[in-house]
């Protein structure tokens, strides 16, 4: 996608320059409309993603929601030009709405890429491609001290080039990497009873909520306008986070994800750190050269007995993806690859060998 030459990172937007152009998606928490600025661009050339959550229905689903909003916010303007992760190009408040622009992703997600494929899979080549992308993708958040905690394909989305960018940063946790008695802080801190205070991250400029009254986005989103495709984010149950003990410092125990992407530190609620990343990245990998994710069972219980029990299984002959995916799927976080110094030999897996 072309940028507008005038974006700079954390413009306020102005909601009544805003026009929606179609319906993206819909997640758990808002609607992604493809926008433009008419302000700025009149002609619509540079649309971007606008990520629109109304504060209304965020009170009906689950106390901390409006708190990940406002943290997936607090974390797309902390990271300052990645290749493989959005940029937050604006945002927004108003009375009744909460929005944010990121670039739009034209090529839609790893999911639905998967299935525009011969039998659902993807070549190795390919496979090793993108994992090589998000690697250094979570390479960089977890500099940062995040912890995505929510890596499977819909996440995962096209850019117009072909190259990845990871998207929906509402479940990731700030981990405190360095000192071990600091509490962990993040959209959870219900999770550690501290107040957040985000140190390394630019807090968003406060926007004063304009006076009430309707706009052409609240418009949509109340009586609908053509615009919506009718598209629902497919399939993945969520986890719901539910409290832990909090063991302090550098791990986070509350538990969170995508039913079969859940790692086994997370289902014995153990406490976990950036190695379910990594575990996340095993079962993506899977998924792509399989067409099915390693440890789905009837149902959630049996899925979660899988993940702490069963051994992965791989059809055909053993080759260095499959080698690098079985690393990637061990059952002890701290022999997982990826874990510490086995990030280098994880890195060297992926683009060493073809
Ligand atoms: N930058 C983008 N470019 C194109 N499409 C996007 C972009 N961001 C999001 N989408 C589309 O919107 C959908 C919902 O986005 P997102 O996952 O951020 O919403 P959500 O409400 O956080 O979802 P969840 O249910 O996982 O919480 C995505 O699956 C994708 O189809």
């Amino acid at each position: 996608m072309e940028t507008h030459p005038n974006n700079n990172n954390n413009l306020n937007l102005n909601i009544d320059n805003i026009r929606a152009i179609k319906v993206l998606g819909k997640g758990a928490m808002g609607t992604v409309f493809l926008a433009h600025d008419i302000d700025s661009d009149p002609d619509g050339n540079y649309p971007f993603a606008l990520k629109v959550v109304e504060k209304s229905l965020l009170k009906t689903k689950h106390n901390d929601a409006e708190r990940r909003a406002r943290w997936e916010m607090t974390v797309l303007a902390s990271i300052n030009h990645h290749p493989f992760l959005p940029t937050l190009l604006g945002s927004f408040e108003a009375h009744d709405l909460l929005g944010w622009a990121v670039p739009f992703c034209s090529g839609g997600d790893l999911n639905v890429l998967r299935y525009n494929q011969n039998d659902a899979v993807f070549s190795s080549s390919a496979i090793k491609f993108y994992l090589a992308e998000i690697v250094c993708a979570l390479e960089h958040l977890h500099s940062m001290g995040i912890a995505y905690r929510d890596l499977k394909p819909e996440n995962v989305l096209v850019q117009g080039s072909g190259h990845v960018t990871l998207t929906d940063f509402d479940l990731s946790r700030k981990l405190s990497i360095r000192k071990k008695k600091q509490p962990a802080v993040g959209f959870g801190s219900s999770d550690s009873g501290s107040t957040n205070t985000f140190r390394e991250f630019k807090p968003l400029p406060p926007t004063p909520p304009p006076p009430q009254r309707r706009n052409h986005l609240t418009r949509i989103l109340t009586y609908g306008s053509g615009l919506d495709s009718g598209l629902r984010k497919a399939k993945s149950a969520r986890v719901s986070p539910r409290r832990a003990s909090f063991a302090g410092g550098k791990r986070s125990n509350s538990f969170v994800g995508t039913e079969e992407y859940v790692s086994p530190e997370v289902v014995r609620g153990e406490g976990h750190e950036f190695g379910v990343d990594w575990w996340a990245l095993g079962i993506l990998a899977y998924e792509m050269l399989y067409g099915r994710t390693p440890f789905k069972g009837k149902n959630r219980k049996e899925t979660f007995r899988n993940v702490l029990m069963v051994r992965p299984e791989f059809v055909g002959q053993r080759t260095s993806l499959i080698d690098l995916i079985d690393k990637l799927l061990e059952k002890d976080p701290s022999k997982r690859l990826g874990h510490f110094r086995g990030r280098r030999r994880l890195k060297s897996m992926i683009f060493l060998e073809g």
